[in-house]
C-alpha cells in the first residue's frame, strides 16, 4: 500500500471523527504542534492523529523531500522546465555561505549587490542622494506580480519601523493606479523604481513610461531620479537608467521569491538597511530550521503536510489564510501568488497528468474584518474551508494593548468555535430561554446550529518584527516547495500566465480598429464591438 492509499483509508476512517474528542488524549496540543524558536505552529485542531501524521511523514519521505531540499539548496537546476537553479535562499544566506551554480560561488555577487543597495538606501535616506528639488520624500515602486506583491506586503507589515521616505506602489496597467498615485506627489523629490525581473512586462513598462513623462514635466534629468531592479541589465541601460542605480539579480531568483534581493529595495528604503538585514536573518533562520530539523518537528514540512491532508486527501478545494494583524493586510494576496502560481499546475514534472488535485485556492482577509463578512460561510456553509490563523501575542502600540487583547481573543475564539460548533440541543435551549416554543422554536434553532468540527491551524509568534516577518515568509515559501515535491510539480515555473498575455497583445490592434476580429468567437466579437462603440 502506498502512503497515498493509506491516507485515503485513514481519511475514510476520519470522516465524522470529532476533533474535540481527540483532545481526550492528554497532551494533544503539545504533541500536534511544532516550534521554531519562539514561534508556535499549532495543528492540533485538525483531524490529524498519530497514524495520519505517520502516513503523511512517509509520504514526504517517499516523495524525496529531503533529497529535493538538498538539491535546491546546493544549486541544482530543479526548475527543470526553465533549466534554472532555485536559489532565493542565497539572497538571505549569512556571511559564511558558499553557494555554487555551475561550479561558481554566487555569494560574492549577492553580497556586493546587497552592499550597493544598502549604500544607496542610506544615501537616499540621509539626503546625500537628492532629487532636483531636494531630499527624496517619496518613492514609487513600479512593478507587478512578484515585483510588487512581496514589497507591498512587507512595507505594510513593517509600518512601525518606517523611518524613511514614503513608499508607494503602482502595479495595475489601469491608468487609474498611476494617476491616483502620482497626482499628490512632487516629481522633483520623488524617486521612481522600475522593478521587473525581465524588464519586458507590458504593465510595468507602460507605467514606467508614464512616470517618466510625468517626471519630465518638472525635472530636467529624469533618468537621475529613476532606479531599476532587474535581471535584464541590458534593457535597463537601453531604457536610460544609469548603471549605478541598477540593482541586478540572476535568473535563479524566481519573481515570486524575489523580495529578499534587489526587488526588496523599497522595503529597505522604508525601514533602513539594518531592519532589512533582520528580515533576511529571520528568513535564513527558517532556512536552517527547514534544512536540519527532523521532518516530524519541521514547521514548514508540517504546514505542508497539513495542507496536503486537507486539500488532496480530504478534498477541500480552498484554504483561508486569516492574519489577525491589520499590517498583514496584503499577506493573503502575496500568498495567492506564492502558492497558486507555484502549485496551480495540472501536469507533473515529467509532463504526465497530475494524479490528484493541484494546490488549493488560497484566499483571505485580516481578522477581525473577515468575521463580519465571509466567516458566515466558514461556520455554516456546506463546504469545509480549512483556516490558517496567524496572530502575534503582542502589538506595537502599548497604549492600545486593550485593542490587541480583543484581537487575540477573537482569533482564539474563532478556531475554538470552528472546532466546537453549537449543537441543536444547545440552540434549542437558547431559543427556549428567549420564550420560543413548538415548531417556531425548532425552526429558529436549526438556523442557529454550528456543525463545528471544522479544521484550523494557528501560527502564533511574540510580535511582528522584521525578523519574524522574514521567518513567516520563508516558512510559507518552504511549505509551497514541500507541497510541490509531494505533488510532483515544478513549483518554480508559471506557464499558465502566458496565453492571456499573448492574446491581449493581439487584441490591442483589434480594439484600435487596425485589424479585424474575424478570427474571434462570437462573445469576444460582441465585447469588442461594445468597447468600440462606447469609448468615445
Ligand atoms: O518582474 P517581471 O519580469 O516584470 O514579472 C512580473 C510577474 O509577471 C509574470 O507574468 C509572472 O506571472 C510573475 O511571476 C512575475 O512576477
Amino acid at each position: 500500500m502506498t502512503p497515498w492509499d493509506r491516507l485515503s483509508t485513514l481519511a475514510e476512517t476520519a470522516q465524522g471523527q470529532s476533533i474535540l474528542d481527540l483532545f481526550t488524549q492528554e497532551g494533544r496540543a503539545a504533541e500536534f504542534s511544532a516550534r521554531f524558536g519562539d514561534m508556535l505552529f499549532d495543528y492540533s485542531k485538525t483531524q490529524i492523529d498519530t497514524k495520519t501524521r505517520a502516513a503523511l511523514l512517509d509520504l514526504a519521505r517517499e516523495a524525496g523531500v529531503e533529497s529535493r531540499r538538498a538539491a535546491m539548496f546546493s544549486g541544482e537546476k530543479i526548475n527543470e522546465t526553465e533549466g534554472r537553479a532555485v536559489l532565493h535562499t542565497a539572497l538571505r544566506a549569512g556571511p559564511e555561505a558558499r553557494v555554487l551554480v555551475d561550479g561558481v560561488d554566487v555569494m560574492p555577487g549577492v553580497r556586493k549587490t546587497r552592499a550597493a543597495m544598502a549604500r544607496f538606501a542610506e544615501d537616499l535616506r540621509s539626503g546625500a542622494f537628492m532629487g532636483q528639488g531636494g531630499a527624496i520624500t517619496d518613492v514609487v515602486n513600479i512593478g507587478i506580480g512578484g515585483s510588487d506583491l512581496g514589497p507591498v506586503m512587507a512595507v505594510l507589515a513593517l509600518a512601525p519601523y518606517h523611518d524613511g521616505p514614503k513608499v508607494h506602489f503602482v502595479s495595475n496597467v489601469d491608468g487609474a493606479h498611476i494617476h491616483d498615485t502620482l497626482q499628490h506627489l512632487d516629481p522633483t523629490t520623488t524617486l521612481v523604481i522600475v522593478a521587473s525581473k525581465t524588464f519586458t512586462t507590458i504593465e510595468t513598462m507602460t507605467n514606467a513610461e508614464t512616470a517618466r513623462k510625468w517626471m519630465a514635466t518638472q525635472v530636467t534629468d529624469t533618468g537621475a531620479q529613476f532606479a531599476a531592479l532587474s535581471s535584464n541589465t541590458e534593457a535597463t541601460q537601453e531604457w536610460g537608467i544609469a548603471q549605478n542605480r541598477v540593482f541586478g539579480f540572476e535568473d535563479w531568483v524566481g519573481g515570486r521569491y524575489s523580495l529578499w534581493g534587489p526587488i526588496g529595495l523599497s522595503i529597505m528604503l522604508a525601514v533602513g538597511a539594518d531592519n532589512f538585514d533582520a528580515f533576511l536573518q529571520g528568513a535564513a533562520e527558517m532556512d536552517a530550521h527547514f534544512c536540519t530539523v527532523p521532518l516530524h518537528d519541521n514547521v514548514p514540512v508540517m504546514l505542508a503536510l497539513v495542507g496536503i491532508w486537507h486539500a488532496q486527501i480530504q478534498g477541500h478545494a480552498s484554504r483561508a489564510v486569516l492574519p489577525y494583524d491589520q499590517r498583514l493586510l496584503r499577506l493573503p494576496a502575496y500568498l495567492q501568488q506564492l502558492e497558486m502560481e507555484s502549485n496551480g499546475k495540472r501536469v507533473s514534472m515529467d509532463g504526465a497528468d497530475l494524479a490528484r488535485d493541484s494546490g488549493p485556492i488560497v484566499w483571505g482577509e485580516p481578522g477581525t474584518n473577515g468575521q463580519h463578512a465571509f466567516y458566515q460561510l466558514i461556520h455554516q456553509g456546506t463546504r469545509t474551508v480549512p483556516c490558517e490563523f496567524l496572530v502575534a501575542a503582542k502589538g506595537h502600540e502599548p497604549d492600545l494593548a486593550h485593542h490587541h487583547a480583543l484581537l487575540v481573543a477573537n482569533c482564539l475564539a474563532q478556531s475554538e468555535a470552528l472546532m466546537r460548533g453549537r449543537s441543536l440541543d444547545e440552540a434549542r435551549s437558547s431559543m427556549a430561554a428567549k420564550g420560543l416554543a413548538g415548531p417556531e422554536l425548532e425552526r429558529q434553532a436549526r438556523h442557529r446550529v454550528f456543525p463545528g468540527n471544522r479544521p484550523s491551524t494557528t501560527l502564533i509568534y511574540p510580535q511582528l518584527t522584521p525578523r519574524t516577518l522574514g521567518q513567516i515568509i520563508a516558512l510559507y515559501e518552504h511549505r509551497v516547495f514541500v507541497e510541490g515535491i509531494i505533488l510532483g510539480i515544478n513549483s518554480y515555473d508559471q506557464w499558465g500566465v502566458e496565453l492571456g498575455k499573448e492574446l491581449a497583445t493581439k487584441l490591442g490592434p483589434v480594439l484600435a480598429g487596425e485589424t479585424g476580429a474575424d478570427d474571434k468567437d462570437g462573445s469576444t466579437r460582441a465585447l469588442i464591438e461594445y468597447v468600440q462603440s462606447n469609448r468615445s
